[in-house]
């Protein structure tokens, strides 16, 4: 069972709000031994902090000249990066309207003034802890737990977004799906358990060619992986995905049961769609699937795209 706990040298990163320096500086005084800090007098600038910086928590004033604390909880909850910082709400007034106020904007706890050091740490800690391991479950959430790449469900949703973005940006979305070839006879003949080890060592091969941030590795399922690159050209997802092919080889793990190596090798199949021209990503998934079936059916251990994904792809129709 994995620890739920952070490890000790795990340091926090906390933003303190106030208009008021002197309220800053008590707490700081009382958390800058444990934490990292980042302090502002605007709620503007809060916001620009969040996200930038992406804090683990905001402590956070509700009366401020600009924007109060109220509107500065309600856009850190309203931001698709934002949305999961835990706003604790530090204030003079607390009654019960605008507790009730604060908690349905979405802040977690209030803490009155005059604060008392070691009730404002005690209540910093678990809140803290509570975001660490939300963090950690939505990690999880996304992750294959025997290669420790992207699941499906990571996929999915990532290709939905990189299509509306290259969709607005008028980029393509390049697609290679990538299966471990003749991988049945691997698990018959070296077992189940050297099989595990077979996909960990080929998911970490293909992750370690990725360049940029949103190139994606993923496991598509049992032994098969998929890998996205957006803006790619044909020719350049050939490339890579030639790349990805090779260093699988090159891992060199043995494979008395294929008819195509002496060692472990894959098929990859490629398909590069314009989603501001293209029909939808299911498309895109279909036409690298058959790129895939004709890799395998030309004798395995290769990269190919189905002859109609070269034409439309490097000629989108206006
Ligand atoms: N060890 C292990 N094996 C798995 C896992 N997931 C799927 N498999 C096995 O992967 C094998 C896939 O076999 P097939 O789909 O017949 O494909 P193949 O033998 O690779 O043949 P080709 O794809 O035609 O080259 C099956 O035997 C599955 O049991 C896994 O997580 N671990």
């Amino acid at each position: 069972m994995r620890d739920l706990t952070p490890d000790a040298s795990h340091r926090f990163r906390l933003l303190i709000v106030d208009d008021q320096p002197i309220n800053i500086r008590v707490l700081h005084e009382a958390l800058s031994v444990d934490y990292e800090i980042f302090m502002t007098t605007n709620g503007l600038q809060a916001l620009e902090i969040c996200a930038r910086e992406r804090p683990d928590l905001v402590l956070l004033d509700i009366e401020m000249p600009d924007i109060d604390g109220i509107e500065v909880c309600r856009r850190i909850k309203s931001g698709e990066v934002t949305k999961n910082i835990p706003v604790l709400f530090v204030t003079g007034h607390t009654s019960p309207e605008q507790e009730a106020l604060g908690l349905e904007v979405g802040a977690v706890d209030f803490i009155a003034k005059p604060i008392h050091p070691a009730v404002v740490r005690a209540r910093v800690r678990t809140h803290l802890l509570l975001k660490w391991q939300a963090d950690l479950l939505r990690r999880m959430a996304l992750i294959d737990g025997l290669t420790g790449v992207a699941n499906r469900r990571c996929f999915d949703d990532a290709l939905d977004l990189e299509w509306r973005v290259c969709s607005r940006s008028g980029e393509s979305l390049g697609l290679a799906m990538i299966d471990v070839d003749y991988f049945k006879r691997f698990n018959d003949q070296y077992g189940h358990q050297a099989g595990d080890t077979c996909l960990k060592t080929v998911a970490q091969k293909l992750r370690g060619l990725l360049r940029r941030p949103r190139d994606l590795i993923a496991r598509y399922g049992g032994e098969e992986f998929v890998c996205m690159i957006p803006g790619a050209s044909l020719d350049a997802l050939r490339d890579i995905s030639e790349g990805l092919r090779s260093a699988v080889e090159s891992a060199m793990i043995p494979h008395g049961g294929s008819d195509c190596s002496d060692v472990v090798t894959v098929s990859i199949g490629i398909a590069v769609a314009y989603p501001r021209f293209g029909e939808s990503p299911d498309v895109l998934m279909q036409s690298a699937d058959r790129s895939l079936y004709a890799a395998k059916q030309s004798g395995r251990n290769r990269v190919l795209a189905e002859p109609s994904n070269g034409t439309n792809a490097q000629k989108p129709r206006l």
